[in-house]
């Protein structure tokens, strides 16, 4: 492929992404639009015919001229920079999960640390997010007042609360994105001004270490573009999907703890029968890795790769047949099943959950 590229940035209209630039010889290329963002959530930007593209370099790549005839110009939209980079981001609530969101987007190295912003009442856990450039406060209203997508990052019980001391904040240019556990869209849009822009997210904690499963559902007033802007925004903290609220909490049931359970069950088989605990532990975090690696990138059915490393009278099987002794695989769905309950249950009255959670001595973590 040989590979050219025209300097930008150019004004051009929707011809010009269909066809080729007025001064493009007559020849086969693509047209990758390489620095987009939508426009309408980024007021005051000069938008191109088709209201979808800004401030543009157009970089085009001859593809290949086998008969010498190059005569076809398509073009493909392809971000270099990402949509959210200049957005400015707040953070009500400055715990972990703020941390590692924090953490995973900067760690993309395309939004500044300069763009975040974060409070929570006390400065205990300030501290780590200024370390990390982020602008810190104690006042929720004046992160909500300086940006434009705020992560609602408090615990569940807190967020009526919060949302009532935050509410004359938010105006229809805010995206507001909740990650509280088991706290519904309904329950959000009901405490804010009409007509708020609404998200749920559930993320998991190796949004630190850029390897999270997040999971979003849009609000009512939430358009496919308001997705698509948390989505690039979050593309650095793993893996992001949507779908449709009712996943959520299965999501949070999934994706949670759980596996840091099975993780130290499999150190601890390793120390009983005679390894040094350190290793051990070392040992089957490298494990736990490599299989979700694997998994994730062959793209094989667990099932498969289960069989793929069963020898007929092996190790494997028979260590398997002692699980399926234990019941692991039932244990494993039924736990599941409770986390996903429990945060169904806990939709919208956050407090009541939380009091029910204290009572029952549940753990801070899903599964
Ligand atoms: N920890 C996890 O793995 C996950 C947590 N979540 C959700 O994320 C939310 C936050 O959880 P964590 O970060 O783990 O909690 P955390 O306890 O680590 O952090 C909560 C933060 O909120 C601050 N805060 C307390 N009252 C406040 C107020 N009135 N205004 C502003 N900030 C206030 C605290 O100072 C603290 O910085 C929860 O709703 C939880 O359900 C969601 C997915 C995973
Ligand atoms: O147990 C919790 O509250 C949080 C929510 C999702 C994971 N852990």
């Amino acid at each position: 492929m040989v590979g050219r590229t025209a300097r930008g940035p150019f004004s051009f209209s929707s011809d010009d992404i269909s066809g080729k630039r007025a001064d493009e010889p007559d020849r086969t290329c693509v047209h990758f639009i390489v620095a987009k963002r939508p426009t309408d959530l980024w007021p005051g930007i000069t938008k191109d015919s088709t209201g979808k593209i800004d401030t543009v370099t157009i970089k085009s790549e001859v593809l290949s001229d086998p008969g010498g005839k190059m005569n076809k110009v398509s073009t493909q939209c392809k971000t270099e920079q990402r949509c959210s980079a200049n957005v400015p981001i707040g953070f009500v609530g400055a715990g972990n999960m703020a941390f590692g969101i924090t953490q995973g987007i900067l760690m993309s190295g395309e939004v500044s640390a300069e763009n975040v912003r974060v409070s929570a009442p006390s400065s205990n856990n300030l501290g780590r997010q200024s370390e990390m450039g982020v602008g810190i406060t104690h006042s929720n209203a004046e992160v909500v007042s300086s940006s434009r997508l705020v992560f609602l990052a408090v615990k569940p019980h807190l967020v009526p609360g919060v949302l009532q001391e935050i509410a004359s904040h938010v105006t229809r240019e805010h995206i507001v994105v909740s990650v509280a556990a088991g706290v519904t869209v309904a329950t959000v849009e009901a405490l804010l001004p009409p007509d708020s822009v609404v998200l749920r997210l559930m993320p998991n904690l190796p949004c630190l270490v850029q390897e999270g499963a997040l999971l979003f559902a849009r609000g009512s007033k939430a358009r496919p573009e308001h997705g698509a802007l948390l989505r690039d925004l979050l593309a650095p903290c793993g893996l992001v999907e949507e779908g449709p609220e009712s996943w959520i909490d299965a999501h949070t049931g999934l994706s949670g703890s759980g596996v840091y359970l099975f993780a130290e069950a499999l150190a601890e088989g390793g120390v009983k029968m005679g390894m040094p605990s350190a290793l051990a532990h070392r040992i089957a975090a490298q494990t736990v890795l490599g299989a979700g690696r694997l998994l994730r990138d062959s793209g094989k059915h667990p099932a498969q790769l289960r069989a793929d490393v069963c020898t007929p009278g092996g190790t494997t099987i028979f260590g398997l047949h002692e699980l399926e002794r234990g019941g692991v695989r039932a244990a494993t769905m039924g736990a599941v099943e409770a986390a996903t309950e429990l945060g169904r249950k806990g939709a919208g009255q956050g407090e009541v959950r939380c009091r029910e959670r204290i009572t029952l001595g549940t753990g801070e973590h899903g599964l």
